[in-house]
Parts: C-alpha cells; structure tokens; sequence
C-alpha cells in the first residue's frame, strides 16, 4: 500500500509538493479541472451551492502531453510518484453525460486526452460519471472541536440549468431551461457508450480508468437518476465491460454513507477483484440524506478494520485523504491533512 494525497489545482506547486514529501507521502493524485472559480475562499473542499463549483473550462482545450510531462517531471522532481489525474473538466465531455451533439467530438478528444496521459507514463484517470457531480453539500463545523468539514442537511432536487453538469457551468449562454429528465437505464446506457469506446484506448495506453461513486449516493440528485449508490451497483459498472482497465477509485467516504451494504465487505469483494486503482481514505458519520464529514479516527467506518481487508487482499494501490476537516489554526488544510497522514502511516505500520 502507498500513501498519498490529493493536490487541487491552485496546489500543484513546490510549497505542496514538500508538505507532501515531508509528511512521508509518495504518491500524488492532481486534480486539472479549477473547482473554485468563483469560491476562492473555500478553496480547501469543493463546495457550492445551486451555483454548483464554477465555471468548467475551455471545450477545445485537452491537457497537452507536453503539460502533462511537465507536471509529473515537477513531481517527480520533488521525489514524488504522480499515481493520478482525478476528474474530466466538465467542458470537455458534457455532452457524453447529456448524450448531445458533440458526443463523439468529445469522445474523441477525451481517448486523445487518455493517450496523453498514458504517454506522460501516468498510469490512472479518475472519473465520476455523474450529471449533478458531487452536489448537495453543506459545510459546517461538523468535525471534533468545531472543526469546519463537508456534509449534507437533506435532498436537493432543483432541477439542473441548461449549461451546467457535473456541477460546474460549461455555457452560460444557452437557452433558457433544465436539462432534460432521463431514467436510470438511459443514464447506464451512457456509461455504456463511454466505457466502450474509452476502456480499449486506455487498455493500450497502459491508464487504468478508476470511477469514483455517487456521492451523495442516492437514486436521484438534482432531478437526475444517479449510477453507484449502494455498494453493489460497482459490480455492474464492473460488469459492463471486462477490459483490465476498467477499475475503481474507492472512495470510503461515498460508500459509508450509502444506505445498504456496508463498507467492508464492498472493500474485501473489490479489493479481492483486484478492481480497485486507489481510495480516498475518509471518514463520515450518517447516511445520505444526512452526513458529516469527520476526523478520520472519530467515524462511522474502522479504518484499522479496512487497512487490515486491505492487507489480507494484497491491496498495492495509494490511499490519499481526499479531503479532510479544516484544523483551527492558521493553516487549516495542511493540518487537516497531516493529522489524517500521521494517522494513516501509524495504522499501517501496525498491520506489517
Ligand atoms: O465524494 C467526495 O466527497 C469526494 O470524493 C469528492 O468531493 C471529490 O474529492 C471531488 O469530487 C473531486 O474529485
């Protein structure tokens, strides 16, 4: 197992890069897409309300090869593994996830991204093949001490702009309305489409593509039918499509807070699969419609009880925070991540 964290944007830089070597980290995941556009201030967890995240980038722009080889030479650099890139920019595949007319246009641009990736000798892509994205969230001091963190207080069904998905705005000047309704098949049989036509050009491009689960996992979010909300719908994505390249970004936060199954037997049956890329290693306390997030020793999940699953499957894939709760101090992310570091390196010593 390594460890790793997760670095936004505005993070990848020489000050991070550090912070992570001197933690003890190895393993980078980066995200590209800029969440924070108009929410500079909250630019330690993405959070957004009916707005969404921001605004999604430029539709013609893919990551270059030349970019992506700069980044990971800057990591490794700074002695450190860049395992990942986390997320499409919602601008670059929109119309895959709403089935409109540029669909193939940006399948094509999206293997070519993928190719690049695997060029630069980046060996993941994480995705999340959601039309709401990561919505309904709230933050508050929901952590020990009043610690500010990520949750959700209820459903939000207001129904999705025209020009938005995945919870950023990628037009703003389309036409009035939302988006269109759909059912759950249609939304499957999307995902059907992306995973058939992305899995072969990952294949040979040697990038696993890990998806990440519906958080909040629930049936719908924003009047949309959502894919991965109980542990067991990750078989059928599985399932979908046999290719070596179809795996998983586990994240241990999203599957605790659905509502069936439990957190470690979905561990135990992907990680014996072999299924899963890397985990977002964080803790929640409650079930969607009402959950916290938490310090990662004071939740819901054992983690101990999942590293010790890990072990016994032979897991050698990263374990990143993802995110944690923000430490009242003068640096609350950094302190947030150290504490959820410190606490993850102790535990895996144990187990060896
Ligand atoms: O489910 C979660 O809370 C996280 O995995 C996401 O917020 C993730 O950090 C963002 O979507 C960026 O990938």
């Amino acid at each position: 197992m390594k460890l790793g964290f997760g670095l936004y944007r505005h993070m990848l830089n020489t000050e991070h890069y550090q912070f992570a070597k001197q933690c003890g980290a190895t393993h980078l995941v980066i995200h590209l897409v800029d969440y924070f556009g108009h929410n500079k201030e909250n630019s330690d967890q993405p959070i957004g309300g009916k707005e969404g995240w921001g605004r999604a980038g430029n539709p013609s722009e893919i990551w270059s090869l030349e970019e992506l080889m700069a980044i990971k030479k800057e990591i490794n650099d700074h002695g450190l593994e860049l395992e990942a890139i986390e997320n499409f920019d919602p601008a670059h595949w929109y119309d895959i996830l709403l089935d409109g007319p540029q669909k193939e246009l940006q399948m094509a641009n999206l293997k070519q991204l993928i190719r690049n990736v695997g060029q630069a000798g980046i060996p993941t892509f994480g995705y999340n093949f959601s039309m709401a994205g990561v919505a309904a969230r709230t933050q508050g001091p929901y952590a020990r001490g009043g610690a500010i963190s990520v949750g959700m207080e209820g459903g939000d069904d207001t129904p999705i702009p025209n020009g938005m998905v995945w919870n950023m705005v990628y037009d703003e000047n389309v036409a009035e309305g939302t988006v269109p309704k759909i059912d759950h098949d249609e939304l499957w049989n999307r995902l059907q489409y992306f995973l058939d036509e992305i899995l072969p050009v990952a294949e040979e491009a040697g990038v696993k593509m890990a998806a990440h689960p519906d958080d909040p996992p629930m049936p719908y979010v924003r009047d949309t039918p959502r894919l991965v909300y109980q542990p067991d719908m990750y078989q059928k994505l599985i399932d979908m499509n046999p290719s070596p390249s179809n795996n998983l970004e586990f994240c241990l936060g999203s599957i605790a807070e659905m509502t069936e199954g439990n957190v470690y037997d979905a561990t135990d049956i992907y990680s014996k699969q072999g299924k899963i890329s890397y985990i977002h290693f964080r803790n929640i306390v409650g079930k969607v419609p009402h959950y916290k997030e938490v310090f990662v020793d004071e939740g819901d999940i054992d983690m101990f009880k999942i590293l010790k699953i890990l072990k016994k499957n032979n897991f050698d894939g990263v374990l990143i925070p993802d995110h944690t709760p923000q430490m009242t101090c003068d640096a609350p992310w950094y302190a947030g991540m150290a504490y959820a570091m410190g606490y993850m390196k102790a535990a895996i010593s144990l187990l060896e």
